[in-house]
């Protein structure tokens, strides 16, 4: 990404865990699955919720950092799928659930997308970059929005619209 985006869209708790559970509900149609893999950091929040109402306990992470606040540099993999949960996914990652909090660029969904090629990708948001590499998301914000998640905000004045 070049310029910082323009808008904001500030998730709160509730509204987050609402959209978890309605990812959730359209999941359920499609699994079942042997087991979640969480994109870290984001990942991790929403693939605690859905794996609670999916009743999954098997639950692995793919280690990934590319962001500095709202810049994107290159992709850096940490950790990459455990040897168990990927033999579980027959090598393909069939009948795996992948997890992220959003696709932006797209980037990140791609890469882990080319490690289970046969996983169901599903993220909570989605821009239209990103849109094409998941299989299951809840809201779509244009490419131009920054998503403002509750674990990285605090509650804080805002000045009036009109001064
Ligand atoms: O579609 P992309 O343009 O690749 O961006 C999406 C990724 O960016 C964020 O992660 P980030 O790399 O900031 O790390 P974090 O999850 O630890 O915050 C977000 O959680 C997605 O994983
Ligand atoms: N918090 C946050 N992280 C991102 N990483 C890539 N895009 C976004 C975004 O819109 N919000
Ligand atoms: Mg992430």
């Amino acid at each position: 990404m070049t310029a910082p985006p323009e808008k904001a869209f500030p998730v709160s708790w509730d509204q987050f865990h609402r959209d978890c559970r309605a990812l959730t509900w359209r999941l359920n149609e499609v699994g079942p699955f042997h087991a979640i893999i969480a994109i870290t950091r984001g990942g991790l929040v929403p693939a605690a919720i859905v794996a609670r109402e999916l009743g999954i306990r098997i639950i692995d992470t793919v280690c990934i950092a590319s962001y500095d606040h709202t810049r994107q540099g290159d992709l850096n993999v940490l950790k990459g799928v455990s040897t168990e949960v990927a033999k579980l996914g027959g090598g393909s990652g069939k009948g795996l659930l992948i997890v992220d909090d959003l696709v932006d660029t797209g980037k990140t969904g791609r890469l882990v997308r080319s490690m289970m090629p046969d996983a169901h990708f599903a993220a909570v948001y989605a821009k239209p970059q990103g849109k094409p590499l998941v299989d299951t998301f809840i809201t779509e914000v244009s490419q131009d929005t920054w998503i403002h998640f509750p674990w990285d905000t605090a509650l804080s004045f805002q000045p009036p619209i009109r001064p």
